[in-house]
């Protein structure tokens, strides 16, 4: 099945996957200079309760941390949506080394990592409804860069011992995902896709202009994570990033000036 390998990685998707050479396909190389300051565009609301905090998971392709999503606990509204959207899951991409690892560019500018805090639209009866829809999901995107250690990742990392291998999980509770964002919320935003297969094209995506920090030993960490499941040949988990994606036209706003 798909994955980042050169036999399995993105150049080899579409072949599965043909929507992979679609219309509004993520990720993408955002040039700040050719996006367009929208002024209708509002703040990002994002209201998170670290209760509804559930369990930290290796699904082999990422690590993840699942929320509970039957109540408006935990939810993204305003900024460049209408209605509201609630958190479903967060989750990392990152490289073998610090110099790569995110999906989104910024004029060309690779970070060593990049989060994504994934929101499905409740117009929609669950998550499982919202997934391939046009409107169907908001996914907030974070760069990581290279600097002092970061106290709120460490719990992530902490737990890394216990979800080594793919298909692993483990309780992960009281943890609130705004301790993981800048302290502005300046955005790019776009319409997108989810950036693995099946790679339907249901994403509005809101890129954050300023990034959090790790430190390298934190990234190195990240990379003690396995594609690979327990008794298979040991695979590192690391470049589970696709490469951006032709921009077809789109446009990008941008929430700042
Ligand atoms: C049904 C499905 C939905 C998603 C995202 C939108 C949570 N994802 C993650 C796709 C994605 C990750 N980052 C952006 N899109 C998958 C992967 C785990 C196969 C399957
Ligand atoms: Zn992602």
């Amino acid at each position: 099945s798909w994955g980042y390998e050169a036999t399995n990685g993105p150049s080899k998707w579409g072949a599965s996957f043909p929507i992979a050479n679609g219309d509004r396909q993520s990720p993408i190389d955002i040039v700040p200079g050719n996006a367009s300051h929208d002024p209708g565009l509002k703040p990002l609301k994002l209201k998170y309760d670290p209760s509804t905090c559930l369990e930290i998971l290796n699904n082999g392709h990422s690590f993840q941390v699942t929320f509970a999503d039957d109540t408006d606990s935990s939810t993204l509204t305003d900024g460049p949506i209408s209605g509201t959207y609630r958190l479903k899951q967060f989750h990392f991409h990152w490289g073998a080394t610090d110099d790569r690892g995110s999906e989104h560019t910024v004029q060309g500018a690779k970070f060593p990592a990049e989060l994504h805090l994934v929101h499905w639209n409740t117009k929609y009866a669950s998550f499982g409804e919202a997934v391939n829809k046009p409107d169907g999901l908001a996914v907030v995107g974070v760069f990581l860069k290279i600097g002092n250690e970061n106290a709120h990742l460490q719990k992530l990392i902490d737990k890394f011992s216990v979800i080594t291998n793919a298909k692993t999980q483990t309780t992960f509770v009281d943890f609130n995902p705004a301790t993981l964002l800048p302290g502005c919320l300046d955005y790019w935003t776009y319409l997108g896709s989810l950036t693995t297969p099946p790679l339907y094209e249901s994403v509005t995506w809101i890129v954050l202009k300023h990034q959090i920090t790790v430190s390298s030993a934190q990234m190195a960490k990240f990379r003690t994570l396995l594609f690979s499941s327990n008794g298979e040949a040991p695979c590192c988990m690391e470049n589970n990033y696709r490469p951006p994606q032709p921009l077809k036209g789109r446009v990008v706003r941008a929430s700042f000036k």
